[in-house]
């Protein structure tokens, strides 16, 4: 695991730059989406990059993390709209091209599977964007969750919802109770992970999600068994971190051609 201590702005170029690789090579590549505040930053930088430097998501497929189960298909915080407006949108990205869980099935185990299945189909998932939660969670695997989970429809945590309840005008009672999610294991196959994590109330998760014991009672750990995941976070998010220091100077004597 390599972790790269960095402002917003630095962690959000060194992500697109990661990106734009992929979307640059010579056969298509498929990107791994995460919603919440943490990579709209990235966002940014990729829409910037498309408007003036012609980068393009023509060949790219997408495959989002997680999704609310139940919220009307035309609300502005079901992720499939949240990342259509944050991103999809407005990189010109063809929609059919970017796939997300469906929390609107009527059968959502069977929906769930055929979602395991369009990633298999797409051939994996290149890069993997994530977020974190205060509680540790990935995607949406709330503590308790299986390290080898495949998507499902989990209960969020207490947790979750009240930090989430700042999406639905601060009220709790707005925020749903289920949601599908790719699993722990499903994450776990992508060929790289991003994590990125910027201020002092992810410095505990991102404590314990570099340095703490493999547990579900904190999800994101699981990233440790990954061979390739990169973490990003700022000073505040890596306040807790013991070996700062150590990460610091590695990544200040990185070779400049070796990328993320
Ligand atoms: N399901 C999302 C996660 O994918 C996200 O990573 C996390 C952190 O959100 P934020 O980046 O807004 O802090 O919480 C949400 O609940």
């Amino acid at each position: 695991m390599e972790v790269i201590i960095a402002s917003g702005e630095q962690q959000a170029k060194l992500a697109a730059d990661a990106i734009e690789k992929l979307l640059r090579r010579e056969t298509d590549s498929t990107l791994g989406l995460a919603t919440g505040s943490s990579p709209l930053a990235v966002y940014g930088e990729l829409i910037r990059r498309h408007e003036h430097e012609g980068l393009s998501f023509a060949r790219a497929r997408g495959f989002m993390l997680d999704e609310y189960v139940g919220l009307p298909a035309d609300h502005p915080q079901r992720y499939r709209n949240v990342i259509a407006a944050e991103l999809v949108d407005r990189v010109h990205w063809d929609g059919e091209r970017v796939h997300g869980p469906d929390g609107l099935a009527a059968d959502i185990p069977a929906a769930c599977a055929e979602y395991e299945q369009a990633i298999a189909e797409a051939g994996g998932v290149d890069l993997q964007l994530l977020g974190i939660g205060t509680d540790g969670h990935i995607g949406f695997n709330e503590p308790g969750s299986s390290l080898s989970s495949r998507t499902r429809i989990k209960s969020l945590a207490p947790q979750t919802r009240s930090d989430n309840a700042r999406f639905f005008g601060g009220e709790l009672d707005q925020v749903p109770v289920h949601c599908v999610t790719q699993g722990l294991g499903t994450i776990s196959e992508a060929r790289h992970l991003v994590l990125l994590a910027t201020g002092r109330h992810k410095a505990e998760a991102v404590h314990q999600l570099v340095e703490g014991p493999i547990s579900a009672l904190w999800p994101a750990t699981v990233m440790q068994l990954h061979p390739h995941a990169t973490v990003l976070v700022d000073e505040a998010a890596a306040s807790r971190l013991q070996l700062a220091d150590y990460y610091r100077q590695t990544y200040a004597s990185k070779p400049g051609w070796q990328g993320l």
